[in-house]
Parts: structure tokens; C-alpha cells; sequence
């Protein structure tokens, strides 16, 4: 093994922080004097600061994402070509600012990633570096030109080398990006084509959030522009899981990404209530869009008797003929019920008017009326100003907000049967001081309605709409200011765009006067992102949805009028599918919406749970499902997964952790010996992790049990997963992966919900049981 090898590849590390810190340095010192500097509040002085702000603070955030594990592949072509992978790129300062560091989203990167010894790409050697902080720990080649007889001491005949040991790691609780070991299947569907919608499927593990994340950060960078001002969206099952893979993107520079659970797409309402599954399950049906359309519609009412109005020029009758023929005319409108009520109101205030006309204009004596043109306006325009009239208008036709539609629907619910009527009926909650309604609680099913709702009522934001366009004018008029200018004193670092591969983006290459009109929006108040999270009519430019096996149709809905360009990645696994509302397969979700304009790919290892864990949830759900294929684990541990029979649960899940190394608060974790656990008996070359995470997954309702004898248990709505034990119930668990895993009670689990628990551990899982274990668990080794 060449000492002098590692050594270079050291001292190419050493010159690319030099860099980077040299870069980073000018950066932060650019904003730092444009923020502080003095101006004298001319045009041209905000205008100067704000390019040097708005061009170097992106660039700021890459270059820290990129300091971590910044340089980790080398690749050496036949041709003699040589370049280093980063996580971002970085050029030279020589004159041609010839590439340092490749971004491994670099088309140039990709035989990292693709390339065999059958299918070279033009490759001689493949290297794998590996860093600990700026210290290069490790090189890993690969030979791909066997007529290559350099031999470095690092050649290696495990190519899985470096992938196994980033999976053997222990767990932090936080998912960490991939750049470094993407797999050819999962590099595929990172780089596959923009537009459409891409379904990413695959068991347990296989990958798929993780890809899903690397893609989104693979189109940012391919297609920056369009991305970043329209924004990708990632919905993810539940806050949680959200904290969980928040790191991975911006690790990787990208930070203009906005997260989500399908609980927050509707912008001012916080779902904080819980619907009971038989709810959930009325509420996410398709139906509902056309039962709400009904609802609306019977808002939209005729009066039985005579509305009388008293008024200055005479009462007036509102009666079933006038209200019938505005409701027509406002109903052959092409607009929603809030926008077409003018139409409604101006055909009553019309047959009002004619009332009057007729009783005070008429001739006794047979003639034509005698008021004039004028004073017909006049009568028309005191109908219209009355506030009796007004109010008559309003019953007849109320203006409606989503929160009222579907509060108001929800207490009475119509157009279902009585038993799915009274699974979701809730009634509306008074204050006792004032008597006003009190506020909502709303719940995750809710949402999806309430944005039917708004769809259904629509907005009266004709005046806001005029004052935006107004503003945006003066903007861009602004912007292109900042254009001209920003042309003229542009830097070497921006100047370096000859080529495609250019990773260091500058204003011009980005920008045109219109999009920087709304950057100069994001300067002045929010990014593109906080922006998008609180307008519900945003237009997003990608859409990734994980767990996507879990929404309900009424969410699909939702989502693909977030997503006009059907620009989407779905990711899931119909195996793990448990809400009683979930939409089933894709065809059923995608057909309404992208019929034969979708394609599926699969994703078929499973990078997490070793073999030994793998056949044991595979064969629960065997139980019942004979033909079950699992994803085959790309590796094996050794350790046999354990149950432990008991008549006291909440004793042998503290039990269960004390054995599996997690100690109690207080008690620093390193003070107790991991890995003695109890399954190890069996295991004969068991690789056990120093430190890691442990989790316990239980039924809902045993949680605040467990956690009495657990008490330093991390738990609740969004529990830090970075902490050494965390209690979960199954849905919590969705998505999220721990060295070990404790699963107490399976027989209470629903099935699917048992094989996500099952498949959550990197290393070790253990079962404790006060009822008989399901089939497929009846096996395991007895612990204790
Ligand atoms: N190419 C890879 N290199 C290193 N680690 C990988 C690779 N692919 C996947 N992993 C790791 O495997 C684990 C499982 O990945 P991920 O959570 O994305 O799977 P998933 O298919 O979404 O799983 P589930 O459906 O069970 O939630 C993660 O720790 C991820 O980082």
C-alpha cells in the first residue's frame, strides 16, 4: 500500500480547502461590506448591494455544504483525463478556471457511478477517497482497464467496499446524502428526464427516499433556473420523518426546497386534530369532490315565500322567480360560487329594480311607463346600495370561506350514507362567552377538502391581483437595473461560463430581469420557498411525494393542482400502505390525472435491513401473502433477530433496552457496554455497532404505558431521532431507520404496519410479547 498515494490524494485535499476557504472567505467578506456598507439610498446604491448580496449568498451556501466530505472520487480515463468528484464543484484560479473539483451531477461525474468493467466508459481507474473531517482516511480503487498495470496498494477486489462500510455506520438519526456510493440502478433515477411524473417503487430500504432527495438535487442543478423560482416541493409523511431527511439537500447546496406533511398544503391551518380511520377513510374518497360541489350548490338558494325588503322607494318583494332566473344566469358562469355571485346579485338587483319601475312608473291609464333612463339608474343604484338588499343577497348567496364550507359541512354532513355521515360528523364547537364559533381543529383529511372548498368558492383577489401585477412591473423595471450594472462589474469567479460544465453560476447565466424581479422579492422579504408555503394557488416546478402509497385521492387532487406541469417523483411502496384511506395502486391515483403519461421504475435491494431481519418480516407477511417477494439485503450481520415472552411488557421493553446499550438519563452512553444483545447467542460473527440508535415501536395505545418504564425515552409529535432512544408508534416509525429496534406487542399491529416496524434496523431487532406472536414471528430465538 502506497503511503505516497494517500499522501497526494492529501495534499490535493489540502489544496482544494485552501481553495474553498479562499473562496469562502472573499464570499462572506462580499455580503458582509454590501450589507454594512453606507448608502446613500439612491437607486443606483441599493441596486449595487443588492447584486453582491443576491450573487454571493447563494454561492455562500454551497460552498458550506460543500466543506464536509467535499472531495470523494477520483477519475482516471484512458485518455488521460483525471478528474477529482465533490460534492460541489470549485474551479482554479488559472486562467482557463479550469476545473479543481467536479460536481458529481456533472455529466462528466457519471461514470462514477455507471461505469463496470464491462461497460468502461472510457474509464481507466475509479477511485473511492475517503475523509474523515480534511483528512483523507482511505483509497478505494477499482480497475476497470485490465491492461492497467499500475498498482497503487489500494486496488481492491470488493467493489461493495466503501457501500457496506457506509452501511455497517452507526445511525445519527438524521439521513446523510449518498454522493459517494449511488448505485448504477438508483443513478439512473436521479438523472432520469425532467417533466412527467416518475414513479420511483421498491421494498423496504431499497433506497428510495434517499434517490428521490438525490434526484431533486440532480434537477436543481440541471435545470437551476426554472427550479429554483418556481421551487421543489417534498412532502413527507409526518414532522418527524421530515427532521429526519432535512439535512440531505442542503448538505448537498441546495437549500431553496420547501418540506411539507400533507397536513400543511393548505396555507393557514395547522392540522392538530386526529380523525378516526373510518373518517379518514370517508374523507379522502374521490366522492367527495363532487359531494362538496353539490353542498355548494345547495347554498345557492331560492327562497320558499317572498324575501320582503323594506326601502326608501317602496317594498320590495324577493321572490322564488327573480332569485331563480340570477341563480341561472350566475351558475351559467364559467366561475366559483364566490366569484360568480356579482352576476347573482346584479340579476336581483335588477328584478328589484323592474318591481319598482313597474309600481311607480306605471301609466293609470294603460300607457308605457313613464320613468326615464335616468331614473330607472337612479332606482337600480339605491336597490343596490341598500343594505336590506345586501343582506337578502347574502342569504340567498353567501360569501363562503373554505374553513366555513367544510365546518358547516362536517356538522351535517349530506349525500352519504348515515353510517359514513356519522363517522365524520362534527359538530360546530360555540364559544360560551360571545356565542361565536369557535375555531376548527382541523385534521390531515381535512385538508385536501378545505382546498376543494376553495377551489369550489374561489377568491375575490381581483384588487390584490391588480396591485401585485402593478408592483412586479416596478420590479422588473428595477431588476434590469441591476442586470446592466451587474454585467460591467462582474468577477473572475462569475466570468468562467465558457464550457457546459460550469458549476459556479453568476447572475447573468442565471437570470433575466423578470426572474431577478423576484429575487430582488425574495431580498427584500422571503425566498421563493416561504413564499410558495403560503400561497395555496403556487405552481411548483417539481413535486416529490414519499410515502406516496399512503395519500387519499381527495390529496391527490390537491397535489396535482400544486403541479399544473405534471413534474412529479412519486415514491413508494404499496406493501407498507396502512391508512385506511390510501389511494391503492398508482393506476388508480395516476389515471385520473396523467393517463399513459407516467412510467415506473423499481428499486430492488435493500441497503438496510440485513438478511437475518429481511426474511423474518418478509415471512410475517408470507403468513399471509405466499407469493411475498422482499427485497433481497445487499448484506447480513450475523445476529438473529429474538423475542422474549412476558407477562409484564413495560419491564421487558426496559429490559430489552438496558440490554441493547441505551442508558438511562444521566448515564453517559459510553458507560454502557453496547452490543451484548440478546439475540447475540446465536450470532457467530456478529458486527456490532459502537453507538447508535435504538427504537422501540409500540401499538398507539401502549405508548404512555411504555414510556413510565422507559422514562428516558424520546417521544411525542415530533421526537428528536438524534437522541439514543426513541419510542415510536408504527406510523411515526414510516420512513426511519435505527441500528436496533425493539417492537413490542406485533399481535396489535395491523400487518403492514408490523412489516414497517420490522424493517426499520440497520443491525438488530428484538420482539416483546405478552399475547401469541403472529405468524411468521413464532420462530425467533428466546431471549431471556
Ligand atoms: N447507494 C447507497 N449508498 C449508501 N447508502 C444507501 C444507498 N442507497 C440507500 N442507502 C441507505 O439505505 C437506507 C435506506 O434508504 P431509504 O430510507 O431511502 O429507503 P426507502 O426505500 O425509502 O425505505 P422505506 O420504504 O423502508 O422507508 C438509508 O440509510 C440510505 O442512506
Amino acid at each position: 500500500m502506497s503511503n505516497a498515494e494517500l499522501g497526494h490524494e492529501q495534499e490535493f485535499v489540502d489544496v482544494l480547502y485552501a481553495h474553498l476557504a479562499d473562496l469562502r472567505a472573499r464570499t462572506e467578506a462580499a455580503v458582509t461590506s454590501a450589507l454594512g456598507r453606507e448608502h446613500d439610498g439612491t437607486r443606483q446604491a441599493r441596486v449595487e448591494r443588492d447584486i453582491v448580496v443576491f450573487e454571493q449568498s447563494g454561492l455562500l451556501a454551497a460552498l458550506d455544504a460543500g466543506a464536509n466530505g467535499l472531495c470523494f472520487g477520483r477519475l482516471l480515463f484512458r485518455d488521460g483525463a483525471d478528474h477529482h468528484i465533490g460534492r460541489i464543484g470549485i474551479r482554479r484560479d488559472d486562467a482557463e478556471h479550469t476545473p479543481l473539483v467536479i460536481d458529481w451531477r456533472a455529466d462528466v461525474a457519471r461514470p462514477f457511478y455507471l461505469a463496470t468493467g464491462h461497460t468502461p466508459m472510457g474509464l481507466r481507474r475509479r477511485r473511492h477517497i475517503t475523509t474523515s473531517g480534511r483528512r483523507v482516511t482511505g483509497l478505494h480503487d477499482e480497475i476497470l482497464d485490465l491492461t492497467d498495470a499500475t498498482r497503487t496498494g489500494f486496488e481492491g477486489s470488493d467493489a461493495d467496499a466503501v457501500l457496506l462500510a457506509s452501511l455497517d455506520a452507526a445511525r445519527t438519526g438524521r439521513m446523510h446524502d449518498i454522493v459517494q456510493t449511488i448505485q448504477a440502478e438508483q443513478d439512473r433515477i436521479i438523472r432520469a428526464p425532467h417533466g412527467g411524473v416518475l414513479v420511483v417503487e421498491g421494498g423496504p430500504g431499497t433506497g428510495k427516499t434517499v434517490v428521490a432527495l438525490h434526484r431533486a438535487a440532480y434537477l436543481l442543478y440541471a435545470n437551476r433556473e426554472q427550479l429554483t423560482r418556481r421551487v421543489v416541493l417534498v412532502v413527507g409523511p409526518n414532522p418527524a420523518f421530515l427532521g429526519y431527511i432535512e439535512d440531505v439537500l442542503p448538505s448537498l447546496g441546495e437549500t431553496g426546497v420547501q418540506f411539507a406533511t400533507p397536513g400543511e398544503l393548505f396555507p393557514g391551518v395547522t392540522a392538530t386534530a386526529v380523525d378516526t380511520p373510518e373518517a379518514a377513510e370517508v374523507k379522502g374518497r374521490a366522492a367527495m369532490a363532487e359531494v362538496l360541489g353539490r353542498f355548494v350548490a345547495d347554498r345557492q338558494t331560492v327562497p320558499e315565500t317572498p324575501l320582503f325588503i323594506e326601502h326608501d322607494d317602496g317594498d320590495l318583494y324577493l321572490d322564488a322567480a327573480i332569485a331563480e332566473a340570477a341563480r341561472s344566469k350566475a351558475r351559467a358562469t364559467p366561475l366559483p360560487h364566490n366569484l360568480a355571485r356579482p352576476a347573482f346579485a346584479s340579476r336581483v338587483i335588477d328584478g328589484l329594480t323592474e318591481q319598482l319601475v313597474d309600481r311607480l312608473g306605471a301609466d293609470p291609464f294603460g300607457g308605457p311607463n313613464f320613468l326615464g333612463s335616468g331614473e330607472i339608474a337612479q332606482l337600480s343604484m339605491s336597490v343596490a346600495e341598500s343594505p336590506a338588499v345586501q343582506a337578502a343577497i347574502d342569504e340567498l348567496w353567501p360569501r363562503l370561506t373554505p374553513q366555513e364550507l367544510i365546518a358547516d359541512y362536517l356538522a351535517e354532513p349530506v349525500y352519504l350514507s348515515d353510517e359514513d355521515a356519522a363517522a365524520i360528523r362534527r359538530p360546530i364547537g360555540y364559544d360560551p362567552v360571545f356565542g361565536t364559533r369557535a375555531a376548527v381543529e382541523w385534521t390531515v383529511a381535512d385538508v385536501p377538502l378545505l382546498d376543494e372548498a376553495a377551489e369550489l368558492l374561489g377568491e375575490d383577489d381581483s384588487l390584490a391581483r391588480a396591485l401585485a401585477a402593478a408592483e412586479r412591473r416596478r420590479r422588473i423595471a428595477y431588476a434590469q437595473g441591476v442586470l446592466d450594472l451587474s454585467y460591467g462589474s462582474r468577477t473572475q469567479e462569475f466570468e468562467d461560463r465558457d464550457d457546459e460544465e460550469s458549476e459556479v453560476l453568476s447572475a447573468h447565466d442565471l437570470v433575466d430581469a423578470e426572474r431577478l424581479a423576484e429575487r430582488q422579492e425574495e431580498l427584500d422579504h422571503r425566498t421563493s420557498a416561504e413564499r410558495a408555503a403560503a400561497d395555496r394557488t403556487w405552481a411548483y416546478g417539481h413535486i416529490v411525494v414519499d410515502e406516496a402509497q399512503e395519500l387519499s385521492a381527495m390529496a391527490w387532487r390537491l397535489l396535482m393542482r400544486r403541479s399544473p406541469t405534471r413534474s412529479m417523483t412519486l415514491v413508494g411502496d404499496p406493501a407498507q400502505t396502512s391508512e385506511p384511506g390510501a389511494c391503492g395502486s398508482w393506476e388508480r391515483i395516476l389515471v385520473p390525472f396523467v393517463e399513459g403519461r407516467w412510467e415506473r421504475v423499481r428499486l430492488g435491494v435493500n441497503y438496510r435491513t440485513p438478511t437475518e431481519i429481511m426474511e423474518v418480516a418478509a415471512e410475517v407477511v408470507r403468513a399471509v401473502d405466499p407469493g411475498f417477494g422482499p427485497p433481497d439485503s445487499v448484506r447480513s450481520t450475523g445476529v438473529k433477530p429474538w423475542s422474549r415472552h412476558t407477562a409484564d411488557l413495560p419491564a421487558a421493553v426496559a429490559w430489552a433496552v438496558a440490554h441493547e446499550g441505551v442508558a438511562p438519563e444521566g448515564v453517559a452512553h459510553d458507560a454502557v457496554t453496547p452490543g451484548a444483545g440478546p439475540g447475540d447467542a446465536g450470532g457467530a460473527d456478529a458486527r456490532i455497532p459502537v453507538a447508535g440508535r435504538v427504537a422501540v415501536i409500540a401499538p398507539r395505545e401502549l405508548i404512555d404505558t411504555l414510556a413510565t418504564a422507559i422514562p428516558h425515552a424520546e417521544r411525542g409529535v415530533e421526537p428528536d431521532l438524534t437522541r439514543p432512544l426513541v419510542l415510536l408508534d408504527p406510523k411515526q416509525a414510516k420512513g426511519l431507520e435505527f441500528d436496533v429496534v425493539i417492537v413490542a406487542e406485533p399481535a396489535a399491529f395491523a400487518l403492514a404496519d408490523l412489516y414497517v416496524a420490522l424493517t426499520r434496523a440497520t443491525q438488530r431487532l428484538g420482539v416483546v410479547h405478552t399475547r401469541d406472536l403472529p405468524p411468521g414471528l413464532t420462530g425467533l430465538v428466546q431471549a431471556g
